[in-house]
């Protein structure tokens, strides 16, 4: 049994988040940790869904809610219309394979003692079924889709690139007929010569196979270049979530100006001047978040109402949403250098 959706519900999201908390005991174990504090969003079928912000805003952490590596403290995550947990025990392995996550670091993925051929067909083993003649057929065809030639297949891990690591390891995944794949920061380790390349086959199978992704990368061009909507994530909730090139060309919240502002790219036009904002300091600690606004201590354009007040979660363009109080569909409205960081 799988969760792939009948052709009635095809316009089903592969997610639907809802409420999602993670919260982790600090090391000292006397504090919590809330890495993930109240999200919602869903990714809809072939889908890229862009995950930005700073390192600690919880992107990872959703990254493995997402796929069940990570239970949710509070809150509620579907795959194509049901819970893991709803899924009988005895289904749940099989269920779980069409949902996948791939790191950073393509050789961690891939078992050392193994050749690419037993890497390949293990997830199928696993899953039981299948003749050892088609698991090899089925690797064959994985690998030449990701554009690796089939006789490498007797290779292993060291004897691979980083760009061919990352393409064996995406193969791994292909037999599985995948709906979602989380990609956390899968093209931060390789060449930046070879970066283009990884992102068009990860192009190239969506188009082919519908499959959605998850994309979580701290290189704000990246995602922009890759995604339909860009989530800005920040101590644990999303500030803005909206189209790609709106977010980036036209953001609706400050804390996305401010990430745009420290992009090394050239700045939208209409944020070169006045708009521009400079991150200072660091994001405060996910275990005492600031109260109202969390982005308020940092924000030069913070307002008491912001210290007293969780913005409501707003959708000033079509399909545009942002969380600050300040926010027009033009901008901010806010007067500047009214900065009030209680
Ligand atoms: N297992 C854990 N135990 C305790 N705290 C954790 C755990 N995992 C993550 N955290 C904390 O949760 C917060 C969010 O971490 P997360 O890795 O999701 O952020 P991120 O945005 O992906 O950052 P990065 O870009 O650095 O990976 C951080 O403060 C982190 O230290």
């Amino acid at each position: 049994m799988t969760l792939a959706p009948s052709s009635a519900d095809l316009q089903q999201p592969v997610v639907r988040v809802q409420g999602l908390r993670i919260l982790f005991p600090s090391l000292d174990g006397s504090d919590t940790v809330k890495a993930v504090d109240g999200v919602d969003f869903e990714i809809r079928p072939a889908e890229t869904f862009g995950i930005i912000g700073e390192s600690g805003s919880g992107k990872s952490t959703i990254g493995r809610a997402l796929v069940g590596l990570l239970d949710a403290t509070e809150g509620v995550v579907e795959l194509d219309g049901r819970t893991l947990n709803s899924v009988p025990r005895r289904e749940r392995r099989t269920a779980r394979q069409a949902y996948q996550i791939v790191f950073q670091d393509p050789h961690a993925a891939l078992n050392p003692r193994m050749t690419l051929m037993e890497s390949l067909t293990e997830p199928l083993r696993i899953r039981g079924g299948v003749s050892e003649d088609e698991m090899r057929r089925k690797a064959q065809d994985s690998m030449e889709r990701v554009g690796l030639r089939a006789e490498m297949l007797g290779r292993y891990p060291h004897e691979l690139s980083g760009g061919q690591k990352q393409r064996a390891n995406i193969a791994r995944l292909l037999p599985l007929n995948p709906r979602l794949i989380v990609c956390d920061e899968v093209v931060a380790a390789l060449d930046v010569s070879i970066r283009g390349e990884v992102l068009n086959l990860f192009a190239d199978l969506q188009r082919d196979f519908g499959i959605a992704y998850a994309f979580i990368a701290h290189d704000i061009a990246v995602v922009a270049q890759v995604s339909d909507r860009i989530a800005v994530t920040y101590l644990g909730r999303f500030m803005e979530v909206g189209p790609a090139e709106a977010v980036t060309e036209r953001p609706l919240h400050p804390y996305t100006t401010a990430l745009l502002s420290a992009e090394p790219r050239p700045l939208p036009a209409h944020l070169r001047e006045a708009r521009r904002i400079d991150l200072k300091g660091e994001i405060p600690s996910p275990v005492d978040p600031p109260s109202g606004c969390r982005f308020r201590t940092r924000c030069p354009w913070a307002q008491a109402r912001c210290a007293a007040e969780v913005p409501e979660w707003r959708e000033l363009r079509p399909d545009h949403y942002v969380a600050c109080h300040f926010a027009t569909p033009h901008g901010i409205e806010a007067p500047p250098a009214a900065g009030e960081h209680d």
